[in-house]
């Protein structure tokens, strides 16, 4: 299936899996983001629930040609006549860019009619376009404003906030400048992108007008918190942040704009906008993701500069967007200390043009010489600490070895059967996703409720089921974090897992996979040739699936049959060395029973190809949680293996590289009980 699941509260996946699942408040919730618009009706189509094929391009276009429907071949999109509009609701019939509102995703197929705002799959289109449940032309399109309690929320909040020119003490209003960086920001540009101040929580709010820049579908309101000489932004979003989905300053684009400029945030459009007067959009959830709704907004230009920050993930997340967005017409402002945010640079007095000016080109040729790398080079030079990756905040012991989760990358994790594997692998993931790494899992072996369940269990630290009346608050914030689920169960077609995961990538930005485990892509080959032989292609697919969409991808694999007091080794992943081989880094979860307790584990990183820091330690296994994290006060204790012969024991605090290679691994994981404790 195609269907992925965000957000995990049990009842909604439970709802899903049955087809059923309706938005908290009742009205169907949106997978799809992008403006308030008119949905098309879903009930029209018979047969949602059959698998769908990947598309192409080409499909879509034989499509509308067998059909005699004319298009023009934009940048993400195909435009075409909108069969969702009445003849006379086309003002300019002569006018082709008017006439043709129809655009089509050039990679999914999803629809969008700019006019009407009837949106839909592609199966609807071709519904529509065959006459099928062609309810359309008929009227019936639903219109989808926020849901009720929304509107509501964000007519009232609106309607108490007041432009920050208009609040009677000036001081409130210097102060408000000071907290937001505003001091060199007009009245006249805050009053063009209407952005008002709310008093009672001391926020900015953000309005989003719907296309034409008519009804208020939704606000997001931007507080500020000091944090010692620096400002924290806390952002909130109404409706939240899944469905909150627009493009900041909308309505001041006209249909003439060929050029653009992105921001990630409301604040730096603002600042871009008065400095250099170019048109600028903000993106919903900055550099957290670019859905796939919001393209038809932005095929008109012929050139997006993308400026979302001055860290390596904007950077990175400029790159991945530019891919959607066709990167021979993007250009990146590189991070960097000359090159700051828009805001902060206009406050600087920096030039925002001059910066503009020095965007790279998104594209590159299949050859290039250093000459075109060497800014890219310079930018991750300059940001160093950053190259590692995301540091996961509940296992210290891992960022000291593996130093970051970072993008690209294939990590392979194995470990004894029943020793607590996807556990293990669902709060490493967890952690990384509530620090925004966009996740999605693929859980063969138990179900997504069961899944959702550990998890949500982990990201509460503690049993839901002793305190139920928790469980809506906890279930909340855990919808808000960006996680989607594959809907698989049992064996599976490896190309149908890996087109599921690249579509995941082009619609949620996805950026981290966990395929728990590899056995269910085996097939049922009987001969144990056969069955490596599979293993070895399933595992160079991930590979160059992580390679070529910038996206880690974990692996669970189960080892082979070993003597059961025997530590794991890199070996004993099953099939042959190829997985291993292929791997960026090996993880093994030891469970050493003979020697110590129930609950007891050990992780090893037994393969490092950023740094070659390999080692060990110690897990202690929290059943009521079910985490494996190091509670905040125990001592951590962390060995490097040195080589095969042992372990030599070190102070976490040293920041000294190991000695281990590469890959070097140890046949045997001495206790950890058995050294001296950390007297640092
Ligand atoms: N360290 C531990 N001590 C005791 N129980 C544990 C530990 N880790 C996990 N468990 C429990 O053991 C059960 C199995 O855990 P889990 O499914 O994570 O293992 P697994 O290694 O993924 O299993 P499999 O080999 O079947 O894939 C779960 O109920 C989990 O809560």
């Amino acid at each position: 299936m195609w269907v992925l699941f965000r957000g995990a509260s049990p009842l909604r996946i439970l709802l899903s899996l049955r087809g059923e699942w309706m938005g908290r408040r009742g009205l169907p919730r949106s997978l799809v983001p992008g403006p308030p618009r008119r949905r098309y009706r879903k009930e029209a189509l018979p047969a949602l629930e059959v698998p769908v094929l990947p598309l192409t391009t080409t499909e879509i276009r034989q499509y509308l040609r067998t059909h005699g429907i004319p298009f023009q071949d934009g940048h993400s999109c195909l435009r075409a006549p909108s069969p969702f509009v009445e003849s006379s609701e086309v003002k300019d019939q002569t006018n082709t860019n008017a006439s043709f509102s129809l655009f089509i995703d050039k990679t999914t197929g999803r629809f969008l009619c700019m006019t009407s705002l009837a949106e839909g799959s592609w199966e609807d289109f071709q519904a529509s376009v065959e006459g099928r449940g062609d309810k359309a032309r008929e009227g019936i399109l639903l219109t989808e404003g926020p849901e009720a309690q929304d509107s509501e929320e964000i007519q009232r909040i609106w309607n108490r906030a007041v432009p920050l020119g208009e609040l009677p003490d000036p001081e409130e209003a210097q102060l408000a400048r000071v907290m937001f960086g505003l001091t060199k920001v007009t009245d006249d540009t805050l009053k063009r992108f209407s952005v008002r101040y709310l008093r009672p929580t001391r926020s900015l709010v953000f309005p989003w007008f719907s296309p034409g820049g008519l009804g208020l579908r939704g606000l997001k309101l931007l507080g500020a918190e000091g944090q010692g000489d620096r400002v924290r932004y806390v952002e909130t979003t109404i409706p939240r942040p899944g469905a909150f989905h627009n493009l900041f300053g909308l309505p001041l684009i006209s249909r003439r704009d060929v050029e653009v400029v992105l921001t990630s945030r409301e604040l730096d459009s603002l600042a871009l906008s008065q400095a250099t007067g170019l048109p600028t959009l903000a993106l919903p959830r900055g550099t957290v993701c670019l859905p796939p709704a919001l393209l038809p907004y932005l095929e008109q230009f012929r050139r997006i500069v993308f400026w979302l920050g001055d860290d390596l993930r904007s950077w990175e997340a400029a790159k991945l967007f530019a891919r959607k967005l066709n990167p021979k017409r993007c250009s990146l402002v590189r991070p960097g200390n000359q090159q700051p945010h828009p805001l902060e640079a206009l406050n600087q007095g920096l030039s925002l043009s001059r910066i503009l000016r020095t965007a790279l080109p998104a594209w590159h040729k299949s050859i290039v010489s250093f000459r075109q790398l060497r800014e890219e080079v310079l930018g991750e030079l300059s940001n160093v600490d950053q190259t590692a990756g995301i540091r996961w905040s509940r296992f210290p012991d891992l960022n000291r070895l593996l130093k970051g989760h970072r993008k690209g990358e294939l990590t392979v994790f194995t470990g004894p059967t029943g020793s607590g594997k996807t556990t293990f692998i669902s709060e490493y993931a967890l952690d990384l996703c509530t620090q925004g790494v966009n996740t999605l899992w693929g859980s063969f072996e138990i179900s997504n409720v069961r899944l959702a369940r550990v998890m949500l269990t982990q990201f509460a630290l503690g049993r839901l089921e002793e305190q139920l009346d928790k469980y809506e608050e906890w279930a909340d914030r855990f919808e808000d974090l960006p996680l989607y689920f594959m809907t698989f169960h049992g064996q599976q077609n490896i190309r149908s897992v890996i087109d599921t995961m690249q579509h995941a990538v082009y619609v949620y930005d996805v950026c981290h996979v966990v395929i728990d485990n590899l056995q269910f892509m085996m097939g049922h080959e009987q001969l144990s040739t056969d069955r490596i032989a599979a293993q070895d292609y399933i595992v160079g697919a991930f590979r160059k699936f992580a390679t070529d969409n910038s996206c880690h991808v974990t692996l669970v694999i189960h080892p082979r049959k070993e003597d059961d007091d025997k530590e794991l080794q890199t070996a004993s992943i099953f099939g042959s060395a190829k997985a291993s081989q292929e791997a960026d880094n090996v993880l093994i979860l030891q469970d050493r029973k003979l020697v110590t307790g129930p609950g007891k584990r050990y992780l090893q990183v037994s393969k490092n190809r950023f740094d070659g820091d390999v080692g060990v330690f110690s897990l202690e296994f929290n059943k009521s949680s079910l985490t494996f994290s190091v509670p905040p006060k125990s001592k951590a204790r962390l060995k490097k293996i040195k080589d095969d012969n042992g372990l030599v024991a070190k102070k976490p605090s040293s920041g000294k590289k190991g000695s281990g290679s590469q890959n070097s691994e140890t046949g045997s994981v001495q206790d950890p009980n058995s050294h001296q404790p950390d007297s640092s």
